[in-house]
């Protein structure tokens, strides 16, 4: 019988989505990550908080791909990604939305999503593939894109311009583009960065309630709403991992108190 690979490390289960082992990432002679251990598990909402500058941008741009490491590995669904393309963790089930919007604005909310539908289909099947049985597959995604803009609202504009619609409305076409790559984990980097509170809790309201079956991992500088939504919270700080816990253990945290949240949770 094959025995199993011994895991030394405790808190990995088979729950475990995501794992970074000793991450490190250096820009020169500064480290922004500096050995971060970070497991998460299948279903989690976890936030990662930390003053300007901690890293979290930098956590992100490794798992995703945008940015090499330096060293340490990253493990997605048990597998190692740590010099994988980003296109490929797409591919795996990595979704990320962008700070900085990502979607076309020339084009319609409709070829929005299918864009980033066909991307993904594009890959499952391969180039040959795509090439049989073209009207199949293509029912197939148009019912998956209007399956997505139905979820996320927009069915009614779906033929309207991205560029025509209202903030909040781009935000919610920007949650559909990721979401049309069937993510198992996604990463938001501040969705809801320059938007007005009602916006704020709409947009997070949207992505709690569209990727409810997603493992969620959200940078967001509003604690109260992190404090509100999440399972668990990181606090990094100088690029290492401060704390970590559940929304009560971290307000409760003596270190976090100092080094970030102040009085903000008295
Ligand atoms: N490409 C880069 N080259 C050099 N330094 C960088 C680069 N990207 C980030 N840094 C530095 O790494 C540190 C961490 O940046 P990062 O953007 O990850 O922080 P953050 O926690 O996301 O901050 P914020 O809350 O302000 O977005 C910062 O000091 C930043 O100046």
């Amino acid at each position: 019988m094959a025995t199993e690979p011994i895991e030394t490390d405790e808190r990995v289960t088979d729950e475990t989505i995501l794992r970074t082992d000793e991450l490190v990432k250096k820009f020169g002679q500064f480290t922004a990550t500096d050995r971060v251990d970070l497991t998460v598990e299948r279903g989690e909402f976890r936030s990662i908080i930390g003053p300007n500058g901690a890293g979290k941008t930098t956590l992100f741009n490794l798992v995703t791909g945008a940015l090499p490491v330096t060293d340490g590995r990253i493990y997605f669904d048990g597998e190692d990604i740590t010099t994988l393309s980003p296109a490929e963790r797409v591919r795996r089930g990595i979704g990320r939305s962008f700070q900085i919007s990502n979607i076309f604005g020339g084009l319609s909310v409709r070829e929005n999503v299918r864009l980033a539908a066909q991307s993904i289909d594009r890959d499952r099947y391969g180039f040959v593939e795509s090439l049989f049985k073209p009207t199949d597959r293509y029912k197939g995604m148009n019912d998956r894109t209007d399956r997505i803009l139905e979820r996320i609202g927009l069915s009614d504009v779906a033929d309207e311009e991205a560029n025509a619609l209202a903030y909040g409305d781009k935000r919610r076409l920007e949650i559909g583009v990721v979401l049309a790559t069937e993510p198992d984990l996604v990463l938001f980097d501040e969705p809801t960065a320059g938007m007005s509170v009602e916006e704020t809790q709409e947009t997070i309201e949207l992505i709690e309630d569209v990727l409810v079956d997603q493992t969620l991992l959200l940078i967001e500088h509003d604690i109260e709403l992190v404090m509100e939504l999440s399972d668990r919270i990181t606090v990094l700080n100088r690029g290492q991992i401060l704390a970590e816990g559940t929304p009560d253990e971290i307000a409760a945290n003596r270190d976090v108190q100092d080094a970030y949240l102040g009085g903000m949770m008295e």
